[in-house]
């Protein structure tokens, strides 16, 4: 196997509730894979079973070759929730020391990343405030620092740049290309059709189930039209 998320047949039900149906894909190493879905599509079941917070009904999820759960991918994920879990009594460089001190790096290089994290984000500036004084975006901001601290091989984010200006959801999306180049293996949720569009590889979800996927070049030669939004609506059988 070398991919580096491997999707298996994946059902998640609530009760009575089908809120993943059947679910496989492939990430390959190196991608920046977007899953793009309207509100309660599921993506965040989905990526909270590829980081082993929750667990399938049915089917399985491989990262780096491992079956999910596994402690030692802790140190290989970095996960950005869509709820912020940052200490908010702590100052944004409390809070990435925390962080950095839960993985297995050595005090200089925990400063390194500190700053460097800290510096991506734009909140160098910031990082001696308590984070109950941060805004909203400034939280996504340092959420998003947490999920790089330990320099992680693969970054799962679930809609990393909401709330987030537009100049510096670039610089974001800049720095994720640069992390990609390296190497690295991005899986991003977004409903967002401008950032869907950046990535290498999209699986478009509704309702529980994946109703397209391709590059975005792809899908939209394979469905003649030239809008992320279009294809999403045309492969849902929602046009207007
Ligand atoms: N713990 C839970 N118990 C019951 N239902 C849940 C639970 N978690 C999620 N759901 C339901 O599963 C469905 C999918 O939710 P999910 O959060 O995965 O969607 P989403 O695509 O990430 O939406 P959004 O973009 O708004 O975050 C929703 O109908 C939601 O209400």
């Amino acid at each position: 196997m070398s991919s580096t998320i491997l999707i298996n047949k994946v059902s998640k039900t609530f009760g009575k509730k089908l809120v993943l149906n059947q679910i496989s894909l492939t990430v390959e190493s190196g991608q920046i894979y977007g899953l793009i879905g309207p509100s309660g599509s599921g993506k965040t079941t989905l990526v909270k079973i590829i980081v082993g917070m929750d667990s399938p009904s049915e089917g399985n999820v491989h990262v780096l070759n491992t079956p999910v759960p596994k402690l030692q991918l802790l140190q290989s994920i970095g996960y950005m929730a869509q709820a912020d879990a940052l200490y908010t009594d702590l100052t944004g460089e409390e809070n990435l020391a925390f962080f950095a001190s839960l993985f297995k790096l050595k005090k200089n290089v925990q400063k390194e990343r500190i700053a460097y994290a800290a510096d991506l984000v734009n909140l160098t500036a910031d990082l001696k405030k308590k984070v109950q004084n941060y805004s909203g975006g400034m939280k996504r901001r340092l959420s998003l620092a947490v999920a790089l601290i330990q320099d992680p091989e693969v970054l799962i984010l679930d809609e990393p740049t909401v709330g987030i200006d537009p100049e510096l959801r670039q610089s974001i999306w800049a720095e994720l290309y640069r992390l990609k180049n390296e190497g690295k293996t991005i899986l991003v949720t977004t409903h967002v059709m401008d950032e869907a569009e950046k990535c290498d590889c999209l699986a478009m979800v509704r309702d529980g189930e994946i109703i397209t996927s391709g590059s975005p070049s792809e899908l939209k030669k394979q469905y003649g039209i030239t809008s992320l939004e279009e294809v999403f609506l045309k492969a849902g059988g929602k046009q207007r």
